[in-house]
């Protein structure tokens, strides 16, 4: 119902459904006999473990964040080892600056001494890239291990002793497999979800629950207020509430802990970016300047007149201000472009795009986009921006978008499943398909309308899924959501750095929510004219 306020559910409510939504990304079920195991082998003492906290081992399944700088795995060990950094947070889910391994690390060490170069090669050449069944078993039973830095005052003081909380009652089995998989082949079978939570005895009874609340508000309003019943499935509350605060090169400190009510990282340690979790003017000034950053827009057919001219008004107004920002407009009409007024270091240009024209479907020009931005990056563009960001026209700026939404890469939750369960999410389930994913895959709903990152992380995602696209239409198939679908494979197989919340990406169509701050609106869904 548009414009119709909700709130957040009470919190006997939020117990009660736990585990339907959020809490099976692992992050709100109590784990039982979880303690410490050092990189010793043994049972750990918190100073053992790194020095975790000084309260009581956390109960909850947690994760420390890598140093930003490459801590331990940057040292001297490691890369006489042959084992980069970046190589291994990329074997690790081709992560960013902030990685979190669901691995058995502990006592993967000499006795007494584990070095990084030991750990890192494991990380390298073993998991998770080739989990056994009885480690994945293990994770969906909150196994959740992490690396964990230890002594690494200096980042140039090899030792790195590893530390995880595992599940003493069931150990994983130890991998065996000591191939190496490169990243970049990844398949669906080497990624691995968020754990799942091991108490889900209620959770038939918590569908069923809400089910009835659905039918209730069906009798009672209507249709579109079902829609509004996510709100009661709570998203999970981020681990890392209790953990030193993950840094991003872009954002400055976060806190994740402001917004109680929406998840606030994922399993994986990446930030979802919520109003309150992050200070705009420190983000602003931490941001690396000078930076050129790219706004890539398709407007083809009717889209450039219905939309074009009030998103990049709005853009000049929201968009990145005070920082340096290219437009790229692809277009097979440049000349029909809208002359903006852009304000100083801001600068258009039109991509003559005589491709996507052919395509007289909407669903070819969406799809389009794909190959034709993976094409740009190899050029011009690739060279002159280094961040970019890719939207739909069909929607408008309304709040700042700033350098908090910048990262290596970056993903746009779905404003309609947020807060929906990981099985009845709207992945492509043909199994046919590039974009196939199985139900117990996928981390969370993202989508096509906003994505963003490097030039380097945007071509590999172009890539991925230009081909999956080429290979479904070389079949005779189309994914659900075309692009969208393979978005979604995509970011499942190689994890955003950054995911933002729907504030970033919200319709007017689903109404007002408490929880939902700020906005870069869609238009209205008009399309009987622009697709017509
Ligand atoms: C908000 C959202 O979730 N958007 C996704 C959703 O699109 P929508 O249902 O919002 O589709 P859409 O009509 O906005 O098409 C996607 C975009 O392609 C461009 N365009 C499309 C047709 C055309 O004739 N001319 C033109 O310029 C334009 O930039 C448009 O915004 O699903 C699509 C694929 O199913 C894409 O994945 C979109 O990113
Ligand atoms: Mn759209």
């Amino acid at each position: 119902m548009a414009g119709e306020e909700v709130l957040a559910p009470p919190r006997w409510l939020s117990g009660a459904l736990l585990s339907v939504g959020g809490a099976e990304r692992g992050y709100t079920v109590r784990a039982p006999n979880l303690s410490w195991v050092t990189s010793k082998g043994s049972r750990g003492t918190e100073e053992a473990a790194g020095g975790l906290g000084r309260a009581a081992p956390p109960r909850l399944p947690a994760c420390l964040p890598w140093e930003p700088s490459g801590g331990a795995l940057g040292t001297s060990k490691g890369r006489r080892a042959g084992v980069t950094t970046a190589e291994v947070k990329k074997a690790a889910f081709g992560l960013g600056s902030h990685a979190s391994l669901p691995l058995e690390l502990a006592g993967s060490g000499q006795a007494g001494r584990p070095t990084v170069a030991r750990a890192a090669r494991r990380v390298h050449t073993g998991p998770p890239l080739s989990l056994t069944g009885g480690q994945r078993r293990a994770q969906t039973e909150f196994v959740l291990m992490c690396v964990v830095e230890k002594g690494t005052k200096s980042p140039e003081r090899g030792y790195g002793g590893f530390a995880g909380l595992t599940d003493t009652a069931k150990l994983p089995e130890r991998a065996t497999s000591t191939t190496t998989t490169p990243a970049s082949t990844a398949s669906s079978a080497h990624s691995v979800p968020c754990p799942s939570p091991t108490v889900s005895s209620g959770l038939e009874e918590n569908l069923l629950i809400q089910f009835a609340l659905g039918l209730l508000g069906l009798l009672l309003h209507g249709l579109p207020v079902v829609r509004h019943l996510g709100v009661l499935t709570p998203m999970g509350l981020c681990p890392l509430a209790r953990m030193p605060l993950l840094r991003d090169n872009f954002t400055g400190p976060l806190h994740p802990w402001a917004r109680p009510e929406v998840l606030t990282c994922t399993c994986w340690g990446a930030p979802i970016i919520w109003d309150g979790t992050f200070d705009p003017d420190v983000a602003q000034q931490e941001a690396v300047q000078n930076l050129t950053i790219g706004l890539t827009v398709f407007a083809v057919g009717r889209y450039l007149q219905k939309y074009l001219a009030h998103f990049l008004e709005t853009a000049e107004q929201h968009f990145m201000v005070g920082r340096r920002v290219v437009y790229y407009v692809f277009t097979e009409g440049p000349a029909a472009v809208p002359r903006v007024r852009l304000g100083p270091d801001r600068r258009l240009r039109e991509e003559r795009e005589e491709r996507v024209a052919r395509w007289r479907r909407w669903q070819n020009v969406s799809m389009v986009r794909m190959r034709t931005l993976h094409a740009a990056l190899g050029g011009r563009l690739g060279r002159e921006a280094r961040f970019l960001r890719s939207v739909d026209v069909d929607q408008h700026f309304s709040g700042t978008f700033g350098s908090e939404a910048l990262a290596e890469s970056v993903a746009q939750l779905l404003l309609w499943h947020y807060r929906w369960r990981r099985r009845l999410l709207p992945f492509e389930r043909d199994a046919r398909s590039a974009a196939a994913l199985d139900p117990s895959e996928g981390d969370f709903c993202y989508q096509a309308a906003v994505f963003g990152g490097s030039v380097a992380a945007l071509r590999q995602l172009t890539v991925y899924c230009a081909r999956g696209l080429r290979r479904d239409r070389a079949r005779g198939l189309e994914a659900r959501w075309h692009d969208e679908s393979h978005l979604n494979k995509s970011f499942w197989l190689q994890k955003p750095a950054k995911l933002l919340s729907p504030e970033f990406c919200w319709s007017s169509d689903v109404g007002r929510r408490a929880e939902i701050r700020r906005q870069l609106l869609w238009a209205p869904k008009e399309y009987a004219l622009p697709r017509g």
